[in-house]
């Protein structure tokens, strides 16, 4: 995505309403509000492969990405992006001050990622975004990492070690990070991807954390070998549905909200036009 001031209507904003977090927190002591949000192929495609950063987003789903980063207090993705797109992850919208800006947070459980030589670092040493938070279980990350990050306002954070280990790595649960972001003070939580992050999450009981989806569909295919969405289906499952679905053109594209807690339903009926 280039660096120019983006823009996104009113009109749009106000379509995106019920599904974005409250503009004044919930009760102290929830998990953040978490939306789950990512653009889309028409073949369940994020990337063209896992290393590969794939623009999807025409002009104007991507200023509404944007406005989604302003209306949140952090914005989620695992060390697979990092390393494929060396992301900004700030907020480009004209008018934003630091303060609305959304705090990155980085799962990577090893510490893979060279947060100093990242364009993320970067735009927080020059005050245009904020300095990551990287939640991993490495109790000593590389010392000039650890301080460049700290020097900019970012932090690791530890994860217990205990309950993380899997047979293919370190694996934290979802209720665990949500819970150590919720103790870091952050309300509410943009989850961007990549496709291991998101498919971790469609699945029960860890789907019920999240508060909202909202995904962009471009109009292509991204043919085979590309990172897909597709979460594992247990036995028995039922079919995983988005609840109270709203369907919005945004240029070429289409944008898809709905959530997939129970509770939310009620709330969406009401407050959805
Ligand atoms: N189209 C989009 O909206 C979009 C959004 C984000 C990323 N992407 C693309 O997705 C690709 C990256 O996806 P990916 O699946 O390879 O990487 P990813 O970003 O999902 O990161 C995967 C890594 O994160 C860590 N991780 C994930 N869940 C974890 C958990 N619960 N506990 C501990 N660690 C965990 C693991 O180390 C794992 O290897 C890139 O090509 C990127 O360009 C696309
Ligand atoms: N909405 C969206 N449309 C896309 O076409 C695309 N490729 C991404 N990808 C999400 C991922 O998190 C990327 O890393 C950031 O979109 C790049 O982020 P920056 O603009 O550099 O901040 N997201």
């Amino acid at each position: 995505m280039g660096s120019s001031a983006l823009v996104f209507s009113p009109y749009d904003r106000e379509v995106l309403e019920p599904y974005l977090p409250p503009r004044t927190p919930a009760n102290h002591g929830s998990l953040p509000f978490s939306t789950l949000t990512f653009a889309t192929s028409l073949d369940s495609a994020i990337s063209l492969s896992p290393g590969v950063q794939t623009i999807l987003s025409g002009p104007e789903s991507k200023a509404m990405t944007h406005y989604l980063r302003s209306r949140h207090e952090a914005i989620l993705v695992g060390v697979g992006t990092v390393m494929a797109d060396d992301p900004s992850l700030n907020c480009r919208l004209e008018g934003i001050t630091l303060e609305q800006q959304p705090r990155p947070v980085v799962i990577d459980p090893v510490v893979r990622w060279d947060v100093a030589k990242s364009k993320c670092l970067s735009l927080a040493q020059q005050g245009k975004g904020k300095a990551p938070y990287i939640v991993c279980i490495q109790s000593n990350p590389p010392f000039g990492q650890r301080k460049a990050l700290e020097a900019a306002g970012g932090k690791y954070i530890y994860m217990g070690f205990e309950d993380a280990m899997t047979d293919d790595g370190f694996r934290f649960g979802w209720n665990s990070i949500l819970t150590a972001l919720r103790d870091e003070g952050l309300h509410s939580l943009m989850i961007e991807g990549g496709g291991s992050i998101i498919n971790s999450l469609l699945v029960p009981p860890e789907v019920e954390l999240i508060s909202s989806v909202i995904l962009t569909i471009a109009p292509t295919w991204l043919g085979q070998g590309g990172v897909t969405i597709s979460p594992e289906r247990k036995e028995k499952q039922k079919q995983l549905r988005l609840q109270h679905p709203k369907w919005h053109p945004l240029g070429e594209d289409i944008i898809l909200c709905g959530t997939l807690r129970a509770d939310r339903g009620n709330w969406l009926q009401q407050h959805s036009k």
